[in-house]
C-alpha cells in the first residue's frame, strides 16, 4: 500500500538505478573474480540484516509503546522472538545465518526450514570449519555451510512440512513471534511455487496477519520476479519491510512488486555494485578499466523543478496545443469527453493556447466546461490541416474513433503533422490504427520512425494496447514490461509510456534508449479518462518550449500526472474538517484532475 504521508513532487531524492537478476548475479560473480569469498558475503548479508532487524524491532516496540502511551523501556524486558523461514537456495543459506546471529544476539529463534529432507539436518563438522575460500571447490554450498553453522549453535527447527501436515491448529502456529523472516526464495526464483513452497508461502502471510507481526522479506519478496516484478498466480509474501541485498531489483517496483514489497532498506554490500572488469579488447587498455553496469531502468520519484516565466512574455511564448479527438461515428453516443479531458490537462499543464479538434456535435459541451479552448470541426481536413501547420504540438488519437473514416483521418492528420515537423503524441485510438498501419506495413509508421529521430514523438499506450501494436497477448506484455516497452521503441521509434502501476517511461536520445520507471500515482487512476488526462500533460508540456529540456521530458509528464492523482487521493489522510471533500482511491475521477495537476505546478515551480 502506497504511503502519501510525505508527498512533494520536488524531493531532495536521486533517482535509482534498476537491475535485472542476472545483473545482480554478474555483479556477485565480478566481485568473486577479483578473489573475494562467496560464503563471505553470505555472511556479511546475514550480519547487516541481522543488525537491521534489531532496528525494526526497536522501532516496532517504539511505535507500539507510543500508540499506548506507555513507557518505552518495557520493552528491553520482552522476550524477542523471531522466526526464520528459509528455503534451500542461498536466499535460505541468508536465513539460516540472520538466525544463528540473532539467537547469538539473545533472540529467541525458531527456523521452519521448507523442502528440506529429514538427512540434511546431520551436523556435519567438516562443512562447519571448511575454510575453502570457493565452498564449490569442496563440493559444500554455501547455503548448506549456513544450516551447519546454524545446526552447530543449536538453533532451534522445525520442517514445515510436519508443522503442516498436523492436524492440530497449535502446532501449525510454528512459533509466537514478532517478527518473520521471509527467506524461502531470493532472485533464483525461476517457476511458480507450488505443493509445499505454495502452503508455505501462504502460511507466512497468514500467519504473520494473525500474529500483526513484522514480515522482512530478505532481499526480495519470495514468489516475486526479480527482473518483472512478476507474481505467479497471486502467490508470494506480503512483506511490510524487504531487506534488499547488493542493488535494486527492477521487479520491486513493477507491476506487482509494490503491491508485496513494504518498504524497501537498501544493504548494498559490495563497493562495486554498479561495475565490472572491463573486457580488454584494445591490448593498450590499462588491465583495472572497470566497466559499469547499465541499470534496466532508473526510478525517479521526483519531478524536476522548473523555473518561473519570464514577465516579458505573452500565451504566444508557451505554445499552441492542438488536440484531435473526441469523434461520434454516425448513430453512436460518441467519445467528445476524451477531447475535452485531454485538453482541460494541457490546459492546466501551462500551454499559452489550445485549440480542440473534434466532432462538432460536443463543440458546445467543450465550451461550457473549458471556454479556453479553441475549437474546430474533426472533419474539416483542409482547416485543420492549416492549423496543423500553426501548432506548436499535435496530440492525437484520444476519442478518435477506431472505424476506417477515422483511420483515414489519422493518416492525413500524422503526414501533415510530419511534413511540418511537429513534436506529435498519439494515444488511444491514435495507436489503434498505428497497430494496424504496421499490419498493413502502411509508408506511415516508416514516417513516423524517420520523423521520430529529431523530432519529438510520444506514444502511450496501455498494456492493451501495446499488445496490439507488438501483435503479442496482453499476457505476454504483461510477462515483461521491460521487454514489451524496448519493443514498442524499436519497432516504431519515439518515446514512449507503458502506463500501469509504476509506469514505465522509454525515451530515446542521441540514439541510446533509457527507461524510467515512475513512481508517482495510485491505483485510484485505474478509472476511465485518466490515459486521456497523461496526453494532455504531454502535450501541455511539449507546447512549453520556454522550458528547460529536462523539464519537459516524458519521465516529468508521467510524474506531474502521478503526484497529481496522488494529491487527491493524500486528501483522505491530512483531512481535518469534516466539511472538506474527501477523495480517496474509489471515486476518483480524471474530471478531478485538471485542478491537481495546477497544484503540482505550483509546487515543482521553484524561484
Ligand atoms: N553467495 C552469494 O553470492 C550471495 C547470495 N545472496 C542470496 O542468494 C539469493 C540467491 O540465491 P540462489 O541463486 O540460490 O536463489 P534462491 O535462494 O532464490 O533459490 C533458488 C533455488 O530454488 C529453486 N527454485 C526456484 N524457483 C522455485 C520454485 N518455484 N519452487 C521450488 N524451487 C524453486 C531453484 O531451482 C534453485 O535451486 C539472493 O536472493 C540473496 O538472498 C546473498 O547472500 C548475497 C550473497
Ligand atoms: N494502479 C495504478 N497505479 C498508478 N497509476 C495508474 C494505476 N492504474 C492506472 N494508472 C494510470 O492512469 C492512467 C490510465 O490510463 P488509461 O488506461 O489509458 O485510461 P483511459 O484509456 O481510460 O484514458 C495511466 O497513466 C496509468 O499509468
Amino acid at each position: 500500500m502506497k504511503n502519501f504521508t510525505n508527498l512533494s513532487p520536488i524531493k531532495n531524492t536521486k533517482p535509482i538505478a534498476l537491475y535485472s537478476s542476472e545483473q545482480i548475479y554478474a555483479m556477485e560473480q565480478a566481485w568473486f573474480a577479483q578473489g573475494y569469498d562467496s560464503f563471505g558475503l553470505m555472511q556479511q548479508a546475514a550480519w547487516q540484516m541481522a543488525q537491521q532487524i534489531e532496528l525494526l524491532y526497536e522501532q516496532k516496540c517504539l511505535n507500539a509503546n507510543h500508540s499506548a502511551n506507555t513507557n518505552v523501556y518495557h520493552r528491553t524486558e520482552r522476550l524477542r522472538r523471531v522466526s526464520v523461514w528459509v528455503g534451500k537456495g542461498n536466499n535460505g543459506g541468508d536465513g539460516w545465518l540472520i538466525a544463528h546471529y540473532l539467537q547469538q544476539a539473545g533472540w529467541q529463534v525458531e527456523v521452519i526450514a521448507v523442502g528440506f529432507d529429514k538427512n540434511d539436518f546431520v551436523i556435519d563438522d567438516k562443512s562447519v570449519t571448511s575454510n575453502s575460500k570457493h565452498s564449490d571447490s569442496s563440493n559444500i554450498t554455501d547455503a548448506t555451510k549456513a544450516l551447519q553453522i546454524a545446526l552447530s549453535a543449536n538453533c532451534h527447527y522445525q520442517r514445515f512440512e510436519e508443522i503442516h501436515s498436523s492436524h492440530n491448529e497449535s502446532e501449525k502456529m510454528a512459533l509466537l513471534a514478532e517478527i518473520y523472516i521471509d527467506a524461502l526464495f531470493g532472485i533464483g526464483l525461476d517457476r511458480a511455487p507450488e505443493g509445499i513452497y505454495k502452503e508455505a508461502i501462504s502460511a507466512f502471510n497468514r500467519t504473520t496477519q494473525q500474529q500483526n507481526a513484522l514480515a522482512v522479506a530478505v532481499d526480495i519478496p519470495s514468489g516475486l520476479v526479480a527482473s518483472t516484478g512478476a507474481v505467479f498466480d497471486r502467490i508470494a509474501v506480503q512483506a511490510d519491510v524487504t531487506l534488499c541485498l547488493i542493488a535494486r531489483k527492477f521487479g520491486l517496483h513493477n507491476k506487482d512488486g509494490t503491491d508485496y514489497s513494504g518498504d524497501i532498506i537498501d544493504i548494498p554490500l559490495i563497493p562495486y555494485q554498479t561495475a565490472r572488469p572491463h573486457k580488454i579488447s584494445d591490448k593498450n587498455a590499462k588491465q583495472n578499466t572497470i566497466e559499469a553496469f547499465e541499470p534496466v531502468a532508473i526510478l525517479r520519484t521526483a519531478a524536476q523543478s522548473m523555473k518561473p516565466r519570464r514577465q516579458n512574455s505573452y500565451k504566444g511564448s508557451y505554445g499552441h496545443a492542438l488536440i484531435i479527438g473526441g469523434n461520434r461515428v454516425d448513430g453512436s453516443q460518441g467519445m467528445g469527453g476524451a477531447a475535452i479531458l485531454s485538453a482541460s490537462s494541457t490546459m492546466a499543464t501551462g500551454a499559452g493556447k489550445i485549440t480542440v479538434a473534434c466532432h462538432e456535435a460536443f463543440h458546445g459541451a467543450l465550451l461550457t466546461s473549458l471556454p479556453d479552448a479553441m475549437t474546430i470541426n474533426l472533419h474539416d481536413a483542409d482547416g485543420l490541416k492549416a492549423l496543423i501547420e500553426q501548432a506548436s504540438v499535435v496530440a492525437i488519437g484520444m476519442g478518435l474513433g477506431r472505424d476506417e473514416k477515422a483511420k483515414a483521418l489519422f493518416i492525413d492528420y500524422i503526414q501533415t503533422a510530419i511534413a511540418h515537423e511537429k513534436s506529435i503524441v498519439i494515444d488511444a485510438d491514435g495507436l489503434y490504427h498505428l497497430a494496424s498501419l504496421q499490419m498493413d506495413s502502411h509508408e506511415l509508421v516508416t514516417e513516423l520512425r524517420e520523423h521520430s529521430i529529431n523530432h519529438r514523438v510520444c506514444l502511450t499506450p496501455h498494456s492493451g494496447e501495446a499488445a496490439r501494436l507488438l501483435d503479442q497477448k496482453i499476457s505476454e506484455v504483461e510477462s515483461d514490461r521491460l521487454r514489451a516497452i524496448k519493443q514498442c521503441a524499436a519497432v516504431y521509434g519515439g518515446d514512449w509510456v507503458l502506463k500501469g502501476a509504476g509506469s514505465l517511461v522509454l525515451e530515446q536520445k542521441s540514439g541510446r534508449a533509457r527507461v524510467y520507471v515512475c513512481d508517482a500515482g495510485n491505483v485510484g487512476m485505474a478509472t476511465a479518462g485518466m490515459g486521456d488526462i497523461l496526453s494532455g500533460v504531454i502535450a501541455g508540456l511539449l507546447a512549453q518550449q520556454d522550458l528547460a529540456a529536462e523539464s519537459y521530458s516524458l519521465p516529468q509528464a508521467v510524474l506531474i500526472h502521478g503526484f497529481a492523482g496522488d494529491v487527491l487521493v493524500n486528501q483522505n489522510s491530512d483531512c481535518h474538517s469534516e466539511n472538506r471533500l474527501m477523495i480517496g482511491q474509489r471515486g476518483l475521477q480524471a474530471q478531478d484532475m485538471p485542478a491537481a495537476i495546477r497544484h503540482v505546478m505550483q509546487l515543482v515551480m521553484v524561484d
